[in-house]
């Protein structure tokens, strides 16, 4: 029969029980035994749910209290020596290494001050993962035996599981050089880490696991000569090895056409392939299946929420089964199940219509199970009925269609997306209108969301504070952050965002043609969880969405207050975005929709405006190439169409955030000013790549993903290495993010402490 298969399955909990007790744990409410009680209760609650539903192959190991590839890291004993040093139990050594720690010395204990590891996308998804950092001195050993010890747990409830763990090559490929070790190639250590590797599997098959998924996403990426040898080498020797689980070989997000080189022939059980993205790779990908493996195949979105179409997908899977058999094919989810919600049925505010098109986590559960129930010749007639007549219905919604916005999309033109005036022309108009002093400091918007302001809009949203209460609170916060930059004497002043919940639901929830959640979160790194809200149809503004919040800030002080707005590829890549559409159809089409906001503050005085694009770089295709070529092209216009509306005098900031940006992507937007992370790059080649860049730049000068505060002198000595490759004139000074994740006092600290470098340097430089 043909089997199903769930490549993992969301932690965080249907309520956010992991976020909760992370953060508990964090601050000392609740007990370290307590909070692995709460991962334990989490496991097997997941496990049941899959058994339950009939899945055949569940995966354990998917948890993780921070991130995946930290658990690997600290598994394989990949901790830099500036956490090891504390000698702190394993699980704060994880927590520091994926969060920063900075706590004073108490008679028990030590002070720590340590910064968090780098953390980088997971390739085009908004989940982020702790980056392996590696060094001359990493010693690899098993620490603990996390993935064995997770195994015999759902073994003791009587579920039988597929332990998952990223492979070596993905692991070392994926990480980096530690900065006191900047000469090592990872790669170079994979002789190193492979008997760990092999330690471990052989536990496994110790503890009774019978099989293992491996992943190596990095097969859909363009790999080096070298990085193909790796994978080839690495699998015909665990191949040769005796005494370990069968290997099932997964890579999603893309097609591994262009690797399949290094894959072929190689000695495992299976291979798992995403198509669902890359559907186009079946008959080269299916060619290479050898007569004892088996094909997995990936057909229910774990990167999406539409209802999956189980006609299609059936008719997908039967040419693999026609081919390979029905023993040798799997139905699976396309990757883990970890970029989408955990259930549908925690949605009750959902319109019902649009609710019939959607399926979370639990319902793909279904799915799986259901497809692979029809390819394997069972009854599953009402399924299939009721999910065809869905589809049909989805087709023809009247949720879909807008005849207006399809019109602005096609009266498009070049003069819609270009600035009246090149750049330095208008930067003369504005330095005449501004008079900003040299390393001008500004913060990226955001600031410190309070338990008062969740609170606040909790009550709003739930009726029991009425919007004019709601809009006296919202007022009295954006005072209260326009008096604090006044005192601290930042320079360009925002107004702190209160009333936004996120980012890009805020806009979303002002956006015909959107649909959201009211519980469906996703995690994006650590305990930070978002709410993606899901483009159903064409999209446009009925009205203004930040006019009024900006102009009372702009009221309030002489100071130059910037407006603050999320771009249209991040409003689009954080969403989850229609399947019946292309992309940059949707992203013009919030552009439009931005570009008459952007128009407006312009229209109501407000002189600086950010347009944030921190989801940028992860919109780019994992390939170069074409489609890669275009995306860089049209993303670019988007921006441009927001942005272009406005006189030269006006002045448009960007932001991006965890950045390996192309300078020519970022110069494509001709924003008049961008600030880019850069507190975590430790590479001075990364700053001369921007030397050149023509407008001006705010490097990111510390991590607002941790707690911790950095030093005047701290912020003095990296503001002195970057002004080694990169000129005064052009250096704005701000942090490389908001805010709203960290609390008032370390917020006040560090900004009162990068001010006062900013002035340091102001001073040097005026003399
Ligand atoms: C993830 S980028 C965040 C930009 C936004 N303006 C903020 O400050 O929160
Ligand atoms: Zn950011």
């Amino acid at each position: 029969m043909v089997q199903s298969a769930v490549l993992g399955f969301p932690r965080i909990g249907p309520n956010r029980e992991l976020k909760k007790a992370t953060e508990g744990y964090w601050n000392g409410k609740i007990t370290v035994d307590e909070l692995f009680k709460v991962g334990k209760d989490l496991r097997a609650q997941n496990w049941k749910l899959q058994k339950d539903a009939g899945v055949d192959i569940i995966a354990s190991n998917d948890f993780s209290f921070y991130d995946q590839i930290l658990d690997l890291s600290v598994l394989f004993n990949v901790i830099p020596e500036r956490y090891a040093k504390y000698e702190l139990p394993l699980i704060d050594t994880f927590f520091a290494m994926g969060r920063g720690l900075q706590r004073k010395a108490t008679e028990t204990s030590n002070a720590v001050d340590v910064t968090a590891l780098e953390m980088v996308k997971w390739f085009d998804s908004n989940y982020h993962y702790v980056r392996p950092t590696f060094s001359h001195s990493t010693a690899f050993k098993l620490n603990g035996q996390k993935p064995v010890d997770e195994f015999l747990e759902a073994k003791a409830l009587g579920i039988q599981t597929r332990p998952v763990v990223v492979g070596p090559v993905s692991f070392l490929h994926l990480g980096k050089a530690d900065k006191d070790s900047l000469d090592l190639a990872p790669l170079s250590l994979l002789e190193k880490l492979l008997p760990a590797y092999i330690e471990l599997l052989k536990k496994l098959a110790a503890a009774g696991a019978t099989e293992v998924q491996i992943d190596e996403p990095i097969l859909v990426l363009d790999l080096p000569q070298n990085v193909q040898d790796a994978i080839k080498a690495t699998y015909t020797k665990l191949g040769q090895e005796a005494g370990l689980p069968k290997i099932t070989l997964a890579s999603y997000f893309g097609t591994v056409l262009p690797n399949l080189a290094a894959i072929k022939g190689l000695p495992v059980s299976g291979f798992h392939f995403d198509f669902v993205r890359a559907p186009e790779q079946f008959e080269e990908v299916a060619a290479i299946v050898g007569d004892d493996q088996v094909l997995s195949v990936g057909i229910v979105d774990g990167r999406n929420i539409w209802k999956n179409d189980f006609k299609k997908s059936s008719d997908f899977v039967n040419k693999a089964v026609a081919k390979l058999g029905k023993d040798r094919v799997v139905v699976a989810t396309s990757s883990s199940l970890l970029h989408t919600p955990v259930d549908l049925e925690n949605e009750s505010k959902l319109n019902p219509e649009l609710k019939g098109y959607f399926s979370f986590a639990t319902q793909k559960v279904a799915e799986v199970v259901v497809i692979a129930k029809n390819v394997s010749g069972a009854d599953v007639k009402a399924a299939l009925d009721a999910n065809a007549a869905s589809i049909s219905a989805r087709a023809n919604s009247t949720f879909i269609n807008d005849s207006t916005v399809q019109s602005r999309i096609k009266a498009i033109d070049a003069k819609l997306s270009t600035r009246q005036a090149p750049f330095p022309q208008r930067l003369n108009e504005q330095v005449e209108q501004f008079h900003f002093p040299l390393f001008p400091t500004t913060t990226i918007g955001s600031f410190p969301q309070t338990k008062d302001i969740r609170i606040n809009r909790n009550k709003f949203v739930k009726g029991t504070l009425s919007p004019e209460e709601y809009e006296k609170f919202i007022n009295s916060e954006i005072e209260k952050v326009i008096r604090f930059q006044e005192e601290i004497d930042l320079d360009v002043l925002v107004h702190g965002e209160p009333e936004r919940n996120d980012m890009v639901q805020y806009f979303g929830e002002q956006i015909k043609g959107y649909a959201f959640t009211t519980n469906g979160w996703v995690q994006s790194y650590g305990s930070r969880y978002v709410r993606p809200p899901i483009i159903v149809g064409d999209l446009s503004r009925p009205e203004a969405m930040s006019v009024k919040e900006s102009v009372y800030a702009q009221s309030l002080t002489k100071k130059v207050v910037k407006g603050m707005l999320t771009g249209p590829i991040t409003c689009l890549r954080w969403s989850f975005p229609r399947d019946d559409v292309d992309q940059k159809t949707q992203a013009f089409q919030l552009a439009l929709a931005l570009r008459d906001e952007v128009n407006d503050l312009e229209a109501a005085g407000i002189r600086v405006i950010q347009v944030d694009e921190p989801a940028l770089r992860e919109g780019l295709p994992l390939r170069s190439g074409a489609e890669r070529d275009s995306y860089k092209v049209w993303s670019a216009e988007a921006f441009r169409i927001a942005t272009s509306g406005v006189a030269n005098k006006t002045q448009i900031h960007s932001h991006f955030c965890y950045s390996d940006l192309d300078p020519n992507h970022i110069k494509a937007l001709d924003a008049d000013v961008v600030s880019i992370e850069f507190s975590k790059k430790d590479d001075p080649n990364y700053i001369a790549e921007f030397s050149n860049y023509p407008n001006h730049l705010g490097l990111g000068l510390f991590d607002i993903h941790s707690p911790r505060v950095p030093s005047t002198e701290e912020f003095i000595s990296k503001i002195d290495t970057i002004l080694k490759s990169y000129p005064a004139e052009k250096f704005w000074v701000n942090p490389d993010c908001g805010l709203k994740t960290r609390g008032w006092e370390e917020t006040r600290l560090s900004l009162t402490h990068m001010v006062e470098a900013a002035k340091h340097f102001r001073n040097k430089y005026t003399k």
